[in-house]
């Protein structure tokens, strides 16, 4: 479970550009579930993520990942939390240029110190799972968008984290990939991971595979609906 209290962010604070992004969100989201943001652009969905998956701070406020309050941690913490337990499916993919699919899928786990050959071994997996491993030792930029998105999956899986953030993961992507993307998340996520969206796009915040929508305007939460 993952809670915010009274969670704020200031940007520029004292300055004349001062912008408060999220104001007071107190907010509880359910393990194993699909979690989707949604609101219009500025609304404060990615700032929220990006505090959620510890690669920012709040001004005010605590939040708290299975019991643990990460708003508290020093960032040496917060750097090991990021990687253990999150993975991240960004908007414009983030892919590394000039390596290939395997080296980009492995990226996350150099941190932690494993084995080479053991990450190499889940990496080959996944982008089998994922049907991509025949692309495994092509270069990013050579792959379709839809190749792309598969491998940031990959990569966001390597370190198996309990929770997956995606951030408008749909938004480069036509119809037919968008409904693939949907169907894997509910392949491969399914109820063991907990995934927290940001979205505009009604084919992710009307899926049927969703549990909760959370309704942003203006830094604050709207409306929060959960999907029987
Ligand atoms: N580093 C920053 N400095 C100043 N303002 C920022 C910064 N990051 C975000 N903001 C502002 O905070 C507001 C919320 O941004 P955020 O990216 O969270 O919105 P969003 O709902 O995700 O929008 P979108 O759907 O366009 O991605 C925006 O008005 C944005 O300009």
């Amino acid at each position: 479970m993952i809670t915010l209290k009274n969670v704020s962010k200031i940007f520029n604070a004292g300055r004349p550009n001062e912008f408060h992004a999220l104001k007071n969100v107190t907010l509880t989201i359910a393990r194993e579930k699909i979690t989707v943001f949604k609101g219009p652009s500025g609304s404060g969905k990615t700032t929220l993520l990006s505090l959620i998956g510890c690669m920012s701070r709040p001004t005010s406020g605590r939040i708290f990942v299975d019991g643990q309050e990460t708003t508290s941690l020093p960032e040496r913490f917060l750097s090991d939390i990021r990687r253990s337990d999150f993975g991240f499916i960004f908007q414009n993919y983030n892919l590394i240029k000039g390596i290939t699919v395997l080296e980009n899928t492995m990226l996350p786990a150099y941190p932690t110190g494993r084995r080479h050959a053991a990450v190499k071994a889940d990496a080959m997996r996944l982008l089998a799972r994922l049907n991509i491993d025949e692309k495994a030792g092509q270069k990013v930029e050579r792959l379709s968008g839809g190749e792309q998105q598969r491998t940031a999956i990959a990569r966001a899986l390597i370190n198996n984290p309990a929770v997956i953030i995606a951030d408008e993961p749909t938004a480069h992507l036509d119809m037919a990939l968008s409904m693939e993307f949907l169907d894997i998340v509910a392949e491969f996520f399914g109820d063991r991971k907990t995934i927290l969206m940001a979205s505009h796009d009604p084919l992710v915040f009307e899926a049927g595979i969703v549990h909760a929508v959370v309704e942003m305007r203006d830094g604050s939460i709207l409306e929060e609906k959960q999907i029987p």
